[in-house]
């Protein structure tokens, strides 16, 4: 395991360097559920997490937008019954950032530390 999800992120700039596609391959070793999607002409990072029911992805939910909050980073969030897609991108730069992956790690963590999640 690596230590993505203990750093922290940076000030979303419009001038910051996008990630590298090295630096993409080197931060996907840590996460293998995360897909690259491009939509929009924007990549983006894509994960579907499942739940029994609607009441528990709603509280994942919860907890992801409060690690938003906390970071100053937000996720696109879609909510159904027992199913959450979580996608993480850097409007700034209409693109991948290592905040993304940094998010993507500790969404993971919030997961792993959810015995409702799967
Ligand atoms: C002012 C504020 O920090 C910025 O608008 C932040 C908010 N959250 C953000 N979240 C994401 N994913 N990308 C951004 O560029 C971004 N910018």
């Amino acid at each position: 395991m690596g230590n993505l999800s203990k750093q922290h992120c940076e000030a979303c700039r419009a001038d910051a360097e996008p990630a590298s596609q090295a630096e993409i391959e080197d931060y996907r070793r840590e996460l293998p559920s995360w897909e690259i999607l491009e939509r929009e002409s924007i990549r983006r990072l894509e994960r579907v997490f499942t739940f029994k029911n609607f009441k528990q992805a709603l509280a994942f939910t919860n907890r992801v937008g409060e690690l938003a909050e906390e970071a100053g980073h937000h996720p696109a969030l879609l909510t159904e019954w027992g199913k959450v897609t979580v996608i993480w991108w850097t409007h700034a730069i209409k693109g991948l950032h290592k905040n993304d992956f940094v998010m993507a790690a500790k969404t993971d963590e919030a997961a792993r530390t959810d015995e409702a999640a799967k």
